[in-house]
Formats: C-alpha cells, sequence, structure tokens
C-alpha cells in the first residue's frame, strides 16, 4: 500500500466516522438520500477517486478506490453503494471510451460532484441475463429515440446523468447493445418507482422509463454495438466495490458485537470470557480478514494491469456471503438486542444481504469464476 493510498483510505474513514455514522441510522429510518453527504465527498476527492487529475480525479488506483468504499461501509452502507457506482460505473467508463468533449461536458462535473452519475443496465427481464436488454434506441435522423424500462438503478432517484445500455440493433443480439450516457432532464426520461427495500434504504434505487426519448449522436459512449462489452468490463471492477462494501459492514458487525461482548456480563463474567461467545468471535474475524485480502487482492491485479476478472468475482462472491453470516453471528451476540432498531447490528444485518445479489448475484460469480477455469 502506498502513502496515497493510505492516504485516501484514512480520509474516507475519518469522513465515514465523522459525519456519515452519527446519521446512518436515521438516513435508513427516514429513507433521506444522502445527497449532502455525496457533495461533501466530492470536496474530498472521493467522486473522481480513479480518474485522471486532467479530468479533476484524484488519479489513484482501484486499491485507494477499494479501500474507501470499505470505510464507508463501515458507517453507512448506502453512501457506499453510491459513492462506488458513481466512480465505477458512471465515471470510469466516460473516461474510459468517452471523446474529449463528452469528457468535458459529463465527465469533469461529476468528477466535481456538481452532478451524480448511475448506471443502468438492468430491465424487468433482464438481470442475471444482462444481454437481454430490450429499451430499443431506434435511429431518427441524426440521432436516436429511446423507449424501455430499466430497474433497481442504485441512485435512480437522484442521478444527474446515467450511463445506460440500449439495443440500437435487436437483430445482432449483444452485439448491437449500445451505451449511451444520459442526462436525467432530457424531454421523455421520468423516474419510476422508488423502490421500499430490505436494506441500503437511503441509496435511492429506482425504476427508470424512457419515452421517445432523443439523444443525439454526442451521448453515444463508445463504438455502437460495443456497449456490453464496455459495461461487463466496467461490472469486473465494480463488483471490487461491493466486495468491499460488504468487508465494511462484516467490520462495522465485527466491531460492535466484540464491543458488546466486552462489556456485557452473564454467569458472572464478560461474555467475551465465555468460550462459545470468543471462539464466535475468532471466526467472525478471520473471515472478514479473508474477505478483505481477497479484495485487496483482486484490486492489486487490476492497478498492475494484470488478469483479474476472476478474483473480482471471487472477492465478491466470498465477502457477500460472509457478511450475511458474519452478521447473523453478530446479531446473535447481542442477543434480544441485536433484533431491536435501536441498535446498530438491525440495520448492519439488513443492509448485508443485497450484496450477494446486485452488481451479479452469487450465482453470475460462480458463472465468471467457472467459465475462468474452464478456459484456463
Ligand atoms: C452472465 C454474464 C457474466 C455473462 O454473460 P454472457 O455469457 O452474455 O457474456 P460473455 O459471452 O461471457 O461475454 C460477452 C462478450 O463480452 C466480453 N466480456 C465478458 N466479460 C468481459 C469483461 N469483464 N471485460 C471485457 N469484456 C468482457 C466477452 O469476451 C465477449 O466478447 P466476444 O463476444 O467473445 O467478443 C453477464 O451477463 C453478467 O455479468 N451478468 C450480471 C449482470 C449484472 O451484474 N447486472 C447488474 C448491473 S448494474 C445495474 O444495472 C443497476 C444496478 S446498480 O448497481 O445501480
Amino acid at each position: 500500500m502506498t502513502p496515497d493510498e493510505e492516504m485516501i483510505r484514512d480520509t474516507a474513514r475519518r469522513f465515514a466516522q465523522a459525519e456519515l455514522a452519527p446519521g446512518a441510522a436515521e438516513r435508513d429510518r427516514t429513507h433521506r438520500f444522502p445527497a449532502g453527504e455525496l457533495r461533501a465527498l466530492a470536496g474530498l476527492g472521493m467522486l473522481g477517486v480513479t480518474v485522471p487529475e486532467e479530468w479533476g480525479g484524484v488519479g489513484a488506483s482501484y486499491l485507494a478506490l477499494t479501500m474507501a468504499v470499505e470505510a464507508l461501509a463501515e458507517a453507512d452502507a448506502s453512501v457506499a453503494v453510491v459513492m462506488s457506482t458513481h466512480n465505477s460505473l458512471a465515471c470510469m467508463p466516460i473516461c474510459q471510451h468517452g471523446t474529449e468533449a463528452q469528457k468535458e461536458r459529463f465527465l469533469r462535473p461529476l468528477v466535481a460532484g456538481e452532478k451524480l452519475g448511475a448506471v443502468a443496465i438492468t430491465e424487468p427481464q433482464a438481470g442475471s441475463n444482462a444481454a437481454d436488454v430490450r429499451t430499443r434506441a431506434a435511429r431518427r435522423g441524426s440521432g436516436y429515440v429511446l423507449n424501455g424500462a430499466k430497474q433497481f438503478i442504485t441512485a435512480g432517484g437522484y442521478a444527474d446523468l446515467v450511463v445506460l445500455l440500449a439495443s440500437t440493433d435487436p437483430s445482432l443480439g449483444p452485439n448491437g447493445l449500445t451505451c449511451f450516457i444520459v442526462p436525467t432532464d432530457t424531454p421523455g426520461f421520468a423516474v419510476g418507482r422508488v423502490e421500499e427495500k430490505l436494506g441500503i434504504r437511503s441509496s435511492g434505487t429506482a425504476q427508470l422509463l424512457l419515452t421517445d426519448m432523443e439523444l443525439g449522436e454526442e451521448h453515444v459512449l463508445g463504438t455502437p454495438g460495443k456497449g456490453y462489452k464496455i459495461l461487463l468490463a466496467a461490472l469486473a471492477k465494480s463488483r471490487l466495490g461491493i466486495a468491499a462494501q460488504a468487508v465494511g459492514i462484516a467490520q462495522a458487525a465485527l466491531d460492535a458485537a466484540v464491543a458488546y461482548a466486552k462489556e456485557r456480563r452473564s454467569f458472572g463474567q464478560p461474555i467475551i470470557d465465555h468460550q462459545a461467545v470468543g471462539f464466535r468471535l475468532a471466526s467472525m474475524a478471520t473471515e472478514v480478514e479473508a474477505a478483505r485480502q481477497l479484495t485487496y487482492h483482486a484490486a492489486s491485479l487490476c492497478d498492475q494491469g494484470r488478469p483479474f476478472h476472476k478474483e473480482s468475482s471471487m472477492a465478491k462472491l466470498f465477502a457477500s456471503e460472509m457478511v450475511e453470516r458474519v452478521c447473523s453471528q453478530a446479531l446473535q451476540t447481542f442477543g434480544g438486542y441485536g433484533y431491536l432498531a435501536d441498535f446498530p447490528m438491525e440495520r448492519l444485518y439488513r443492509d448485508a444481504r443485497i450484496c450477494q445479489i446486485y452488481e451479479g448475484t452469487s450465482d453470475v460469480q460462480r458463472m465468471v469464476i467457472s467459465r475462468a477455469l474452464a478456459t484456463a
């Protein structure tokens, strides 16, 4: 880890503990989207961590981004996932595939925190099979007219720009999918339901509706027909962020359980001194550290330009299944108090569950890993 990476991690950690942790339960309860908190994060460079400095970013590594997401998730997983998605799935595809004009117009304000980014791949019928996107972008004059619906879009109710996958040629299947940069004030764009959820309740997950929405050619991101590959490549990186989110939530649960187990007494001693509790905490700590190391390893491979897709999926798979186990065991340590909304365990337990679902379910990660094994 370089001094710069450490500094980014520590900056995120300080902000998370001072500015996010105190309001996390309240945002969860009221479902308030953390718009002000995200603007404050922009001031710390957290909305363009891996974007080069020439576009206003920090120009840091994916390891730095991963550690920053982990630190935020320890305090508030909703903020962490919005920040992670904005960085990896909105900023970076534009950074890597955008024209100079697109970077000037769209990327710079995203990094500065003047605009918030989201990604829209998933549709009501297209989840794990992302190639089944049916949102249609039909040619009209020199531009396109888009019709369709997008589902489960993180920050969808609040984003200013959406990197969106649509079909420009259905006869070509996945090779007819194209990425568009969609300003959400475009006529024909509407936010549908903002979803009620088990966890990450302040992340503004929404359905997006596109009705005869006209976009000029300058909104096409990358080469038409290459959109699926652009976003599969971006997802391989963004999954590091979900793994990091899982590690952060699990660390918070572990810390809370250890603190409680030292303080709570039964049968004449702190419960941590009962072997059943102490051993349980030991196993939890080991699992959290194993997931962290898998995640950092995958991020480091990515930073070195080495193959990392299998490792990224392994990290996401292991960390997201680990966090449910660890949160369950942490909650158990609190006994009845763990089940009450007055205590943080209840929210951590709910926030943990989504990690096995979004940005590729556990089964999708197993698919990516097993295909890599088959072709090695
Ligand atoms: C299930 C999948 C993993 C795979 O689907 P496919 O079988 O359709 O894809 P492939 O044949 O493997 O690949 C097609 C094509 O793309 C190239 N490819 C694949 N992976 C990569 C990569 N990591 N980097 C670059 N290129 C890649 C591959 O070589 C093929 O190219 P050729 O045709 O050979 O030239 C996939 O569908 C999948 O990941 N599904 C899960 C989708 C998912 O994660 N959805 C969540 C999206 S997020 C969202 O929409 C909103 C929620 S949010 O977080 O806000």
